[in-house]
Protein backbone atom coordinates (compact mmCIF):
# COMPACT_ATOMS: atom_id res chain seq x y z
CA UNK A 1 0.00 0.00 0.00
CA UNK A 2 1.13 3.24 -0.78
CA UNK A 3 2.18 6.45 1.74
CA UNK A 4 -0.10 5.02 4.37
CA UNK A 5 -0.71 6.32 7.46
CA UNK A 6 0.19 3.98 10.29
CA UNK A 7 -2.35 3.94 13.87
CA UNK A 8 -1.37 1.64 16.65
CA UNK A 9 -3.59 -0.09 18.68
CA UNK A 10 -2.56 -1.44 22.06
CA UNK A 11 -4.82 -3.50 24.21
CA UNK A 12 -7.74 -0.85 25.61
CA UNK A 13 -6.94 1.78 23.26
CA UNK A 14 -10.56 2.93 22.37
CA UNK A 15 -9.88 6.02 20.13
CA UNK A 16 -8.32 4.06 16.56
CA UNK A 17 -11.69 4.16 14.85
CA UNK A 18 -12.65 7.47 15.36
CA UNK A 19 -8.62 8.17 13.61
CA UNK A 20 -9.76 6.27 10.99
CA UNK A 21 -13.33 7.70 10.56
CA UNK A 22 -11.12 11.01 10.12
CA UNK A 23 -8.34 9.38 7.62
CA UNK A 24 -10.76 7.88 5.49
CA UNK A 25 -12.79 11.37 5.66
CA UNK A 26 -9.36 12.96 4.21
CA UNK A 27 -9.49 10.13 1.39
CA UNK A 28 -5.87 9.04 3.32
CA UNK A 29 -4.82 5.02 3.11
CA UNK A 30 -4.32 3.71 6.94
CA UNK A 31 -2.97 0.70 8.71
CA UNK A 32 -4.05 -0.37 12.19
CA UNK A 33 -0.80 -1.54 13.72
CA UNK A 34 -0.86 -4.02 16.78
CA UNK A 35 1.29 -3.19 19.48
CA UNK A 36 3.32 -6.37 18.96
CA UNK A 37 4.83 -5.01 15.13
CA UNK A 38 8.26 -4.18 15.08
CA UNK A 39 8.49 -2.85 11.33
CA UNK A 40 6.64 0.77 10.24
CA UNK A 41 8.96 1.29 7.29
CA UNK A 42 6.21 1.08 4.91
CA UNK A 43 4.11 4.32 6.49
CA UNK A 44 4.53 7.92 6.33
CA UNK A 45 3.23 8.88 9.32
CA UNK A 46 2.24 7.26 12.61
CA UNK A 47 -0.47 8.11 14.56
CA UNK A 48 -1.05 6.68 18.53
CA UNK A 49 -4.59 7.43 19.06
CA UNK A 50 -6.53 7.75 22.40
CA UNK A 51 -7.89 5.47 25.17
CA UNK A 52 -6.48 3.17 27.78
CA UNK A 53 -3.73 1.56 26.56
CA UNK A 54 -2.96 -1.92 28.81
CA UNK A 55 -5.84 -0.50 31.08
CA UNK A 56 -4.17 2.28 32.11
CA UNK A 57 -2.29 0.37 34.82
CA UNK A 58 0.26 1.38 36.67
CA UNK A 59 -0.27 4.80 35.22
CA UNK A 60 -1.39 5.81 31.26
CA UNK A 61 1.54 4.95 28.91
CA UNK A 62 3.57 2.96 32.08
CA UNK A 63 2.89 -0.60 30.87
CA UNK A 64 2.69 0.81 26.76
CA UNK A 65 5.58 2.28 26.67
CA UNK A 66 7.33 -1.38 26.99
CA UNK A 67 5.35 -2.80 23.71
CA UNK A 68 7.57 -4.19 20.96
CA UNK A 69 5.78 -1.33 18.91
CA UNK A 70 7.60 1.54 20.00
CA UNK A 71 11.59 0.88 19.91
CA UNK A 72 10.13 0.81 16.12
CA UNK A 73 7.96 4.11 16.39
CA UNK A 74 11.55 5.54 17.88
CA UNK A 75 13.11 4.48 15.04
CA UNK A 76 10.76 5.61 12.61
CA UNK A 77 10.83 9.18 14.47
CA UNK A 78 14.13 8.71 14.06
CA UNK A 79 14.38 8.61 10.26
CA UNK A 80 12.78 11.73 10.10
CA UNK A 81 9.20 11.21 9.44
CA UNK A 82 6.18 12.10 12.32
CA UNK A 83 4.29 10.88 14.63
CA UNK A 84 1.58 12.37 16.51
CA UNK A 85 0.00 10.96 19.86
CA UNK A 86 -3.49 12.13 21.13
CA UNK A 87 -4.28 12.24 24.43
CA UNK A 88 -3.13 8.43 25.64
CA UNK A 89 -0.94 8.67 22.47
CA UNK A 90 0.63 11.99 24.06
CA UNK A 91 0.05 10.54 27.68
CA UNK A 92 2.07 7.16 26.14
CA UNK A 93 5.02 9.20 24.19
CA UNK A 94 5.81 10.91 27.29
CA UNK A 95 6.33 7.70 29.09
CA UNK A 96 8.38 6.53 26.31
CA UNK A 97 10.63 9.32 26.71
CA UNK A 98 9.92 10.42 23.27
CA UNK A 99 8.83 13.74 24.28
CA UNK A 100 9.78 15.41 27.84
CA UNK A 101 7.19 15.63 30.86
CA UNK A 102 4.29 14.01 31.88
CA UNK A 103 0.30 14.11 32.39
CA UNK A 104 -0.53 13.86 35.66
CA UNK A 105 -4.44 13.98 37.17
CA UNK A 106 -6.72 16.68 36.06
CA UNK A 107 -6.48 19.91 39.17
CA UNK A 108 -10.06 19.10 40.60
CA UNK A 109 -9.37 15.15 40.11
CA UNK A 110 -12.61 14.77 37.95
CA UNK A 111 -12.84 13.37 34.29
CA UNK A 112 -12.84 15.97 31.85
CA UNK A 113 -15.24 15.61 28.60
CA UNK A 114 -15.65 18.66 27.07
CA UNK A 115 -15.07 20.94 24.12
CA UNK A 116 -12.48 23.63 24.38
CA UNK A 117 -10.96 26.35 23.17
CA UNK A 118 -7.05 26.44 21.82
CA UNK A 119 -4.85 28.40 20.25
CA UNK A 120 -1.91 27.89 18.06
CA UNK A 121 0.85 29.03 20.32
CA UNK A 122 3.78 27.78 17.22
CA UNK A 123 3.13 27.33 13.94
CA UNK A 124 6.97 25.27 13.24
CA UNK A 125 5.74 21.72 13.75
CA UNK A 126 3.73 19.29 11.35
CA UNK A 127 0.46 19.63 12.58
CA UNK A 128 0.03 23.29 13.37
CA UNK A 129 2.01 24.47 10.02
CA UNK A 130 -0.57 24.94 8.10
CA UNK A 131 -2.31 27.26 10.49
CA UNK A 132 -2.34 30.68 12.01
CA UNK A 133 -0.27 31.83 14.77
CA UNK A 134 -2.77 32.77 17.42
CA UNK A 135 -5.76 30.89 15.65
CA UNK A 136 -8.09 29.71 18.00
CA UNK A 137 -9.11 26.31 17.79
CA UNK A 138 -12.62 24.22 19.07
CA UNK A 139 -11.54 20.85 20.45
CA UNK A 140 -13.18 18.08 22.39
CA UNK A 141 -11.04 16.46 25.50
CA UNK A 142 -11.76 13.40 27.01
CA UNK A 143 -9.44 12.86 29.96
CA UNK A 144 -8.76 12.56 33.51
CA UNK A 145 -4.66 12.50 33.44
CA UNK A 146 -4.19 15.78 31.04
CA UNK A 147 -2.28 18.03 33.51
CA UNK A 148 0.69 18.66 31.37
CA UNK A 149 3.91 18.77 33.96
CA UNK A 150 7.48 19.17 33.75
CA UNK A 151 10.69 19.96 35.29
CA UNK A 152 11.80 23.92 35.19
CA UNK A 153 14.54 23.51 33.09
CA UNK A 154 12.38 21.69 29.96
CA UNK A 155 9.65 24.01 30.20
CA UNK A 156 12.35 26.76 29.80
CA UNK A 157 13.63 24.45 26.85
CA UNK A 158 9.95 24.45 25.22
CA UNK A 159 9.46 28.08 25.25
CA UNK A 160 12.97 28.71 24.38
CA UNK A 161 12.69 26.51 21.43
CA UNK A 162 9.59 27.04 20.42
CA UNK A 163 8.01 23.81 21.28
CA UNK A 164 4.54 24.59 23.30
CA UNK A 165 2.22 23.96 19.92
CA UNK A 166 -0.88 24.61 21.25
CA UNK A 167 -2.15 26.12 24.52
CA UNK A 168 -5.51 26.18 26.24
CA UNK A 169 -7.59 29.78 26.39
CA UNK A 170 -8.97 28.64 29.53
CA UNK A 171 -7.10 25.94 31.34
CA UNK A 172 -9.64 23.16 32.08
CA UNK A 173 -6.96 20.58 33.92
CA UNK A 174 -3.69 22.53 35.44
CA UNK A 175 -1.72 22.14 32.57
CA UNK A 176 1.70 23.91 33.26
CA UNK A 177 1.85 27.07 31.12
CA UNK A 178 -1.72 25.98 29.65
CA UNK A 179 0.26 23.38 27.43
CA UNK A 180 -2.00 21.48 25.58
CA UNK A 181 0.51 19.90 22.63
CA UNK A 182 4.18 19.96 22.39
CA UNK A 183 6.74 18.58 20.12
CA UNK A 184 10.15 17.75 20.26
CA UNK A 185 13.31 19.46 19.48
CA UNK A 186 13.50 17.56 15.75
CA UNK A 187 9.39 18.56 15.69
CA UNK A 188 8.62 15.71 14.35
CA UNK A 189 6.93 13.99 17.16
CA UNK A 190 3.50 15.68 18.59
CA UNK A 191 1.48 14.71 21.48
CA UNK A 192 -1.39 16.70 22.02
CA UNK A 193 -4.53 15.97 24.74
CA UNK A 194 -7.08 17.34 22.88
CA UNK A 195 -8.36 14.90 20.16
CA UNK A 196 -8.21 16.64 16.56
CA UNK A 197 -9.95 13.43 14.72
CA UNK A 198 -13.52 14.04 17.36
CA UNK A 199 -13.55 17.62 15.27
CA UNK A 200 -13.59 16.92 11.51
CA UNK A 201 -16.96 18.85 10.66
CA UNK A 202 -19.14 21.98 11.45
CA UNK A 203 -22.12 20.18 11.19
CA UNK A 204 -20.88 18.16 14.44
CA UNK A 205 -19.63 20.93 16.53
CA UNK A 206 -16.29 21.97 15.19
CA UNK A 207 -14.31 21.12 11.99
CA UNK A 208 -11.09 22.56 13.84
CA UNK A 209 -9.49 18.75 14.28
CA UNK A 210 -9.47 18.39 10.07
CA UNK A 211 -6.96 20.85 9.61
CA UNK A 212 -4.27 20.06 12.54
CA UNK A 213 -4.06 16.42 10.52
CA UNK A 214 -4.89 18.01 7.31
CA UNK A 215 -1.63 19.66 8.06
CA UNK A 216 0.18 16.72 9.28
CA UNK A 217 -0.69 14.75 6.13
CA UNK A 218 0.59 17.61 3.82
CA UNK A 219 3.72 17.51 6.02
CA UNK A 220 3.75 13.51 5.39
CA UNK A 221 2.92 14.03 1.62
CA UNK A 222 -0.02 12.07 2.16
CA UNK A 223 -2.47 14.64 1.31
CA UNK A 224 -1.76 17.01 -1.16
N1 LIG B 1 -9.26 9.92 25.60
C1 LIG B 1 -8.21 9.34 26.09
O1 LIG B 1 -7.21 9.03 25.44
C2 LIG B 1 -8.30 9.02 27.51
C3 LIG B 1 -7.65 8.81 28.45
C4 LIG B 1 -6.62 8.74 29.39
N2 LIG B 1 -5.98 7.51 29.52
C5 LIG B 1 -7.01 9.49 30.63
O2 LIG B 1 -8.07 9.34 31.17
O3 LIG B 1 -6.25 10.29 31.04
Amino acid sequence: MDKAVGVVVFPGTNCEHDVVEALVDLGVPHRLIWHRETDLMDLECVIIPGGFAHGDYLRPGAIAKFSPVMKAVSSFATSGRSVLGICNGFQVLTEAKLLEGALQKNAGLSFICDVVECEVASRNSPVTSSLELGEKLRLPINHFEGNYTCAEDDLKRLLDEDRIILRYVDNPNGSIGDIAAICNKDRNIVGMMPHPERAMSDLLGSSSGRKILASLLERSAVLS
